[in-house]
């Protein structure tokens, strides 16, 4: 460590002098101080073996807040907020909680490869006309700045690995506690509220190989702007999630927005009214955000479309809109070419990092240009609950690994069709007394009612089918016989 040396006293000494002097102009008149400054700074200059770096607040002329500032206010928030005496605490903007921060006037410590360098938080009365003596705390011309001080021969090291990583982690920082968004299109409009699904990854019940394999996915895709960039596509990613309802494809959407941190777009096809309005509100979208359309099937006709699009290619938009209309929702537009022109036009739109998802129950219905390879990356079925997924389940809502009675429930699920969202209305404990077996034993009555109402189902429908052969297969077996008695008769 460095701060047991000699640079490490003189760049404590500097630190303090900075630090006595930040206080000194915060009390005194702004010329007085601007004065007496002046020939202070000049001293210390001549023996300071270091270099300060200023990053102030507001930059430029309009006075716009710095990325910068904001970055490193947010990294030394959370790295440093122990070796401050004076904290303060702030809701910032979209942020989830009370976010704190090193309070002005104080000095931090940070150490990069083995360095040693410090903060120091300033702040600076701009309004020049007014002369205090006491500090007015909160005032609107207060220009906040950090300054970071470290040595000279370190310059290389600190200018730019180090100061490229204090901003690259404050960024995260403030990414992983930002409040993420559920935006709604109305009239042409993106509205949003807060997005605070408690849907996981982890509780969602999925067979833990897929749910790996769709994790992976996800985390490689949101890790690789630079092989996107690389191999020259377009940094985004499609899912089509399909399976019958309440197999857990809305609830998977909300476990990517988590797992990514993106906000959601829930595109309603039928809200938009034609292909101009969907282009504009593609416009909207920032990077960062899950785009969903949800039952494509049955947002629009998206189905004949495109026959119509490819043979008739000299008819224009309107002529397709119309067509849309007339086939598809009774007040949108939109049809399956503008929705194609909007999911390819959306990779050079938007700056990337999108997911765009779209599902079905019905992954037949769709036409296979809308989900061909390269827009939709991977499709993804979503099914009757497994036993594994009933596991996933049962940990989520009973907190139970094991039970004796699982192995009737896992030898029931290979038997009968159950969706996740049935068997978790099952194990929903509807008393205070959170008693696993009372559940357990309440799905597995279910289950063997499924079971019961199934092969009921199979019986009466094989007796309807012989009942509709009956009278025709007998006629067949009647004619065989008198064809074999024939033959019989003729060998005689
Ligand atoms: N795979 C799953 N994992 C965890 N919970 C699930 C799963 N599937 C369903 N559920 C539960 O069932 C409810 C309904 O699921 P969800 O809305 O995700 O189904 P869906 O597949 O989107 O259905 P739909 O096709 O009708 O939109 C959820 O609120 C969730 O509690
Ligand atoms: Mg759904």
């Amino acid at each position: 460590m460095e701060s047991k040396d000699m640079f490490g006293k003189v760049g404590s000494l500097v630190g303090s002098a900075l630090f006595m002097w930040a206080i000194f102009q915060h009390y005194f008149p702004q010329c007085l101080a601007d004065f007496i400054g002046r020939y202070y700074r000049k001293l210390v200059n001549f023996y300071n073996p270091n270099i300060e770096i200023t990053f102030n607040e507001f930059t430029g002329q309009r006075g716009t807040r710095s990325a910068a500032y904001k970055d490193i206010q947010t990294y030394l928030g959370y790295n440093s907020t122990r070796q401050a005496s004076r904290l303060k605490g702030s809701l910032v903007k979209n942020s989830r909680s009370l976010v704190l921060g090193i309070d002005d006037y104080e000095e931090v410590v940070d150490v990069f490869e083995g360095v040693q360098v410090w903060w120091i938080s300033g702040k600076q009365n701009s309004n020049r006309n007014s002369i205090s003596i006491y500090p007015v705390r909160g005032q609107s011309d207060d220009k906040r700045y950090y300054t970071l001080i470290f040595h000279k021969r370190h310059w290389d090291l600190i200018s730019g690995p180090y100061l490229n990583y204090v901003l690259k982690e404050g960024k995260a920082l403030k990414d992983r506690n930002r409040q993420k968004k559920l935006y709604t299109n109305q009239e042409g409009e993106w509205h949003w509220v807060g997005f605070d699904h408690p849907a996981t990854f982890q509780t969602l019940a999925l067979e833990p190989e897929k749910k790996k394999e769709i994790m992976e996915d996800l985390i490689a895709f949101s890790e690789n702007e630079e092989y996107y960039r690389r191999i020259g596509r377009a940094w985004k990613r499609g899912y089509l999630l399909y399976g019958p309802p309440g197999t857990g494809k809305s609830t998977m959407i909300a476990a990517i927005a988590n797992l990514l941190n993106y906000d959601v777009y829930d595109l309603e096809l039928t809200g938009v009214e034609n292909n101009t309005e969907l282009k504009m509100l593609l416009m909207e979208i920032s990077s960062k955000a899950v785009i969903v359309i949800e039952d494509i099937d049955c947002s629009l006709d998206l189905t004949g479309q495109r026959k119509k699009a490819e043979t008739d290619e000299d008819s224009d938009e309107e002529e397709d809109e119309t067509e849309g209309k007339q086939k598809g929702s009774k007040t949108s537009k939109v049809t399956l070419s503008g929705l194609l022109n909007f999911i390819d036009g959306l990779w050079s739109a938007c700056g990337g990092e999108i997911v765009i998802v779209f599902t079905t129950n019905h992954v037949e219905k769709l036409d296979r240009a809308l989900i061909r390879k390269g827009r939709m990356d991977k499709h993804i079925e979503l099914s009757y609950c497994s036993y594994e997924a009933f596991k996933v389940l049962a940990r989520n809502y009973l907190n139970v690994d094991s039970h004796p009675r699982f192995s009737k429930i896992s030898e029931l699920l290979g038997e009968v069709n159950m969706t996740p969202a049935d068997v978790a209305e099952h194990l929903t404990t509807k008393t205070i007394i959170k008693d696993a077996g009372i559940c357990l034993e309440g799905l597995i009555s279910a289950l063997e009612r499924k079971k019961e109402a199934r092969l009921a189902a199979i019986e009466d429908k094989r007796e309807k089918k012989l009942a509709a052969k009956g009278p025709k297969s007998s006629r067949k077996k009647n004619d065989r016989l008198r064809k074999h008695l024939n033959d019989q008769w003729l060998d005689l």
